[in-house]
């Protein structure tokens, strides 16, 4: 994740496939088996109403399973400082993804607080969606889009809910975005292909159950975005 926010965007022949990061895992054999498959990043998350809550202890152990072998990131909503804190000691994650209505200041503040990058998550129903774009882009490591979670949802991501590619058309082709929001193994191809995204996230669609990620929808996951990849490299 060497890639800053703003920084242009290579052109496709010369890009490498999307990273992928799969999030929510809950459990030593997922974290092993989400690496095996070719995961870049993996995702713990720390919000109680999420089947795919961590305690910090839980987090650490899986942070340290995963340690050298791909980057940790540590997914909260609304944290206060005080848990930050706790994650950057406990988990020592590598990447800090922020999915709640965290201000700009706040993301600038714990960042430098912190000493660790950000991802500012910011969801998307409609065109307008994308403004704070722009207030982010330059103050958080990545930006992360997602579909809005739906009205009745419990959490602001993790629905498997997706939303309109098409709306990001009018984003400045500079910024590398990792894009979310109900992607799965069947439609990851074509949302390669359409958006070109810089990474691609992924958490209900490879699970079994919430909480319980699926070893083989993991594998056909990466699968499908290297075969994407390969396909738009030759084109
Ligand atoms: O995974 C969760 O439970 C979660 C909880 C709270 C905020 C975000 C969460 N996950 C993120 O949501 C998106 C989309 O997930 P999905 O593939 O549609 O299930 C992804 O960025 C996760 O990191």
């Amino acid at each position: 994740m060497t890639e800053r926010a703003g920084s242009p965007r290579p052109p496709l022949a010369e890009r490498a496939s999307p990273r992928i990061k799969i999030c929510g895992l809950t459990d030593p054999a997922a974290v092993d088996a989400a690496i095996a498959a070719g995961a870049d990043m993996i995702g713990l998350v720390f919000f109680p109403p999420s089947p795919r809550n961590l305690s910090l202890d839980a987090g650490a152990v899986l942070a340290e399973r995963a340690r050298g072998r791909a980057g940790i990131v540590a997914l909260t909503v609304n944290a206060e400082p005080a848990l930050l804190d706790r994650i950057a000691e406990t988990v020592r994650p590598t990447l800090l993804q922020f999915h709640g209505k965290e201000s700009p200041e706040t993301v600038a503040a714990t960042r430098t607080r912190l000493g660790l990058p950000v991802m500012k998550a910011i969801g998307v129903a409609t065109a307008d969606d994308l403004e704070p774009v722009a207030a982010y882009r330059d103050i958080a490591d990545h930006i992360l889009l997602d579909a809005k979670p739906p009205r009745d949802a419990t959490r602001p991501g993790g629905n498997g809910a997706a939303f309109d590619w098409s709306l990001l058309a009018a984003l400045d082709r500079g910024l590398p975005f990792m894009l979310s929001g109900g992607l799965t193994p069947e439609n990851v191809s074509d949302a390669v292909t359409v958006v070109r995204p810089w990474a691609v996230d992924v958490s209900s669609g490879v699970e079994s159950a919430p909480g319980q990620k699926d070893v083989s929808r993991m594998s056909a996951f990466v699968a499908s975005v290297r075969r994407a990849s390969e396909t738009l490299a030759a084109v």
